[in-house]
């Protein structure tokens, strides 16, 4: 509780997805023992861009939206992150995701800085035709900043595959020449990876199944809830049931559904092809939304949003394991509570940073106009996962600290000594 200039109390001012990323940040700084001007270099980004998009509608009207690109550090290689389409993006969010990405790409050892993109609208109000010129317009706007040495967008929330095809068209007319490089999840009939739409998910499952192991729990009947059921959460759904493992409760905007017996991944898919939602799926009850994340079950993937669990719910938690397909959806107040009733959270930049490895190998695949097959992508995507789950928890173990503690040192650590390396400070 804070108070005004008159003494009267005030509630906290709610924090943000940007005050908890500078907050881990702090942490892994504390823990590092860096000066405060090393501190100020990675909890700045480097380059940030603003933009106005005009868009004829159908209808005729003309709206202007607000589009951002941030680009949080460069000092490993180009920077690489998302791009997404939600009614409430802004700035700070934006700067949140791209510090994310910085750590997610240095954990994982791609060559890469973080970044991350945004249009502030919402996609289910705008046809086809209207989004593709919005994707189109953000691009050229963008362009100065982007390019396959530079910086490569990928999907995120509200984007999709046929997006990024645009925005490489966009990219590549500008240029004069295909530029197949400059963005990631792609189609696969235009420089797209195997594996790449599907690669977060898997990346979730892998470490979801060796942190229940870890946990003394046996995937094979063990219970999990998913709360989003887009391009991770779907297939998180679908992967986690492949392996044994009971989805008993599953939501996305407009509501929840359970089934205690298992929910079945291929009629719910079905469902939200048809309908745009699980709600009213075949063979599940209805259930409050909220409750998903305090349902009694051995795992929790959040795959939606941010700042899902907070202070108000985690004490409510009764899975035994949360593994964040989400970036960012657990709140520092939030995790501390967790951690007190020993559940174990796998960090997001670990948790879900399949999709960036995979992107990382539809770049190396596009410059090189080399392709791997879906056995080769899925098999190294698989070891980098594991590898990197077996370092995070020998880190934690041997450094006393918790996996998300552990995992931001590390990364922080390696990003500053290519800070360092480089001479770029001095
Ligand atoms: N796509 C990727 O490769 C990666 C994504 N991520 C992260 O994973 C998360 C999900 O991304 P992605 O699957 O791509 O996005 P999508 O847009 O494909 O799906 C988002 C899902 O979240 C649901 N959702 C949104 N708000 C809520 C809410 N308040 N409660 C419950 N469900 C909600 C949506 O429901 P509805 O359909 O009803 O709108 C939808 O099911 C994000 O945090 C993203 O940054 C991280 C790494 C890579
Ligand atoms: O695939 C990528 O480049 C980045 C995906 C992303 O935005 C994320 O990991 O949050």
């Amino acid at each position: 509780m804070t108070t005004t200039p008159t003494g009267a109390a005030t509630a906290p001012a709610p924090r943000s997805p940007l005050d908890d990323a500078q907050a881990q940040l702090a942490a892994a700084v504390a823990t590092l023992g860096y000066d405060e001007g090393l501190h100020q270099l990675l909890a700045t980004p480097r380059r940030e861009m603003a933009v106005a998009i005009p868009l004829r509608r159908d209808s005729g009207e003309v709206e202007v939206l607000r589009g951002y690109r941030v680009q949080h550090n460069l000092s490993r290689g180009p920077a690489k992150g998302g791009v997404r389409f939600a009614p409430h993006v802004e700035l700070d969010e934006v700067r949140a995701l791209a510090m994310w990405m910085t750590w997610k790409c240095a954990l994982l050892d791609v060559p890469y800085g973080g970044a991350k993109g945004g249009v502030s609208i919402d996609p289910r109000q705008y046809s086809a035709g209207e989004l593709e010129r919005v994707i189109r317009r953000y691009t050229s706007e963008i362009l100065p900043i982007i390019g396959p040495d530079q910086d490569i967008p990928a999907p995120d929330v509200g984007t999709d595959e046929r997006m990024m095809a645009w925005m490489m068209d966009t990219y590549s007319t500008s240029r004069g020449h295909t530029t197949l490089g400059v963005v990631t999840g792609k189609p696969v009939a235009l420089g797209g990876s195997l594996g790449r739409a599907s690669a977060t998910s898997a990346g979730v499952v892998h470490v979801a199944l060796a942190a229940l192991r870890h946990r003394g729990i046996k995937p094979e009947g063990a219970t999990a809830v998913v709360q989003g059921f887009g391009k991770v959460g779907a297939g998180a759904v679908e992967f986690l049931a492949e392996a044994g493992v009971k989805v008993v409760a599953v939501s996305d905007q407009y509501g929840a559904v359970h089934n205690a017996n298992g929910l079945d991944y291929d009629s719910l898919l079905a469902h939200m092809k048809e309908t745009g939602s699980v709600v009213d799926a075949p063979d599940t009850e209805p259930m409050d939304a909220a409750a998903v994340l305090t349902m009694d079950v051995d795992l929790l993937v959040p795959a939606a949003v941010e700042g899902v669990l907070t202070e108000e719910n985690a004490g409510d938690v009764t899975a035994r394991i949360v593994v964040e397909g989400a970036n960012g959806p657990t709140t520092s107040a939030a995790d501390r509570i967790l951690t007190e009733n020993d559940v174990l959270v796998v960090p997001d930049i670990l948790a879900n940073a399949g999709g960036v490895v995979v992107s990382y190998f539809e770049w190396a695949q596009a410059n090189q106009a080399y392709w791997w097959s879906r056995q080769e992508v899925d098999e190294r995507l698989e070891k980098r996962m594991v590898t990197a789950w077996d370092a995070l928890l020998e880190a934690s173990q041997k450094r006393g600290l918790t996996l998300r503690e552990a995992a931001t040192v590390t990364a922080v650590e390696r990003v500053a000594d290519a800070h360092l390396l480089r001479g770029l400070y001095p």
